[in-house]
């Protein structure tokens, strides 16, 4: 197994309740199997995942890599999984002249929409932004909120509801920033302003609380940071969420995240793949692997802007508010343009 690390600055940070994302730094997998190469990538963010450094430990010691997916050893660290999983994953499809999502899925997609992703800003800026998503085609958008006073972001969910118009969706993605209280009176102010869904507002371990919110109001709930936190089967029967956030990278790989889904779907779930703002194979793998997801709604996949490089090409460009599903063998990522 090759390893490459790496280190990609933001174009902007990404500003969210629990703080700003402005670079990302991970390391590129590389295995080989009869002859046929595929890749993957771990990129750790903290809180999510595992550190860097217990990232780069664990991908050094391992020797075979599908004995390390088989015999545990890479369980705690999901980014790492999510490598060497992606790159096994890549390496077979490539050998069987498909693409991947072909080979997770009897029937997958092979376009999807996806959401603008709109950091925290003051409510001009908010305004700015999305309608520039709407402008070049977006028709859902993803704000997040939760990193200033609730006033606030009320002012500015409602300011971006009269910019964009009734028919555009609109998510609020608070991860995990309020209490009860605030999030009560958050869903009660929101509620004409027909959010898809509140994602997170509560800390991961509240699903009972999860659970009272969406008894009591009408806005729909996603939960996030909840999967990570508690296992999936445990979020799923706690009733706390109407769409389940699915990142490839924190749950640790693609057999993980449709695992998750086939229990969601069997009780009227829906899931949502999301980056953690990736690298150009960790995010083209969450695409083939949303590509696998049952379900109609938008991803959260439209992160490639906000990296100022990337490793190699992108092989899926976000047009239109959609992202088309490479079909191209593997993750259809050239593999030459990632490898010295
Ligand atoms: O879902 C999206 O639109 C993009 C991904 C995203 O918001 C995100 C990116 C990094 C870390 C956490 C999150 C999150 O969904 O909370
Ligand atoms: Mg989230």
């Amino acid at each position: 197994m090759r390893l490459r690390e790496f280190s990609l600055g933001l174009r902007q940070p990404l500003s969210t309740a629990k703080g700003d994302i402005d670079r990302r730094e991970g390391i590129l997998v590389a295995v080989e199997m009869g002859g046929t190469t595929g890749v993957g990538e771990a990129t750790p963010l903290p809180g999510w995942t595992e550190s860097l450094a217990e990232c780069r430990d664990v991908l050094e010691s391992v020797g075979d890599p599908q004995t390390a997916l088989d015999d545990g050893t890479l369980d705690e660290t999901p980014a790492a999984r999510y490598a060497v999983s992606l790159a096994l994953a890549d390496a077979t499809a490539r050998a069987e002249n498909r693409p991947l999502a072909s080979t997770l899925a009897t029937r997958s997609h092979t376009s999807l929409p996806v959401n603008a992703t709109l950091g925290d800003a003051g409510v001009e800026s908010t305004v700015e932004a999305a309608v520039d998503a709407v402008s070049t085609g977006f028709d859902c958008l993803k704000l997040k909120v939760g990193a200033r006073s609730l006033d606030d972001d009320i002012d500015r969910l409602r300011a971006v509801r009269d910019a964009v118009g009734p028919d555009v969706s609109l998510r609020a993605d608070a991860n995990g920033a309020w209490d009860r209280w605030t999030a009560d009176r958050f869903l009660d102010a929101v509620e004409p302003l027909n959010l898809e869904y509140l994602e997170q507002p509560l800390p991961a371990e509240e699903l009972d609380g999860h659970a009272v919110l969406r008894r009591l109001h009408d806005t729909p709930l996603a939960i996030d940071e909840s999967l990570a936190a508690v296992s999936p089967e445990r979020a799923i029967a706690s009733n706390a969420a109407d769409v389940l956030v699915c990142k490839p990278m924190a749950l640790g790989g693609p057999d993980r995240v449709l695992s998750v889904a086939e229990r969601a779907h069997d009780v009227g779930v829906d899931v949502v793949v999301t980056t953690t703002i990736d690298a150009v194979v960790g995010r083209v793998g969450a695409l083939h692997v949303a590509a696998a997801v049952p379900g109609e709604r938008a991803h959260g996949l439209a992160t490639a802007s906000f990296l100022e490089t990337d490793l190699a090409p992108d092989p899926a460009p976000v047009r239109d508010g959609s992202m088309q599903v490479p079909d191209s063998p593997g993750l259809g990522i050239d593999v030459a343009d990632l490898l010295d």
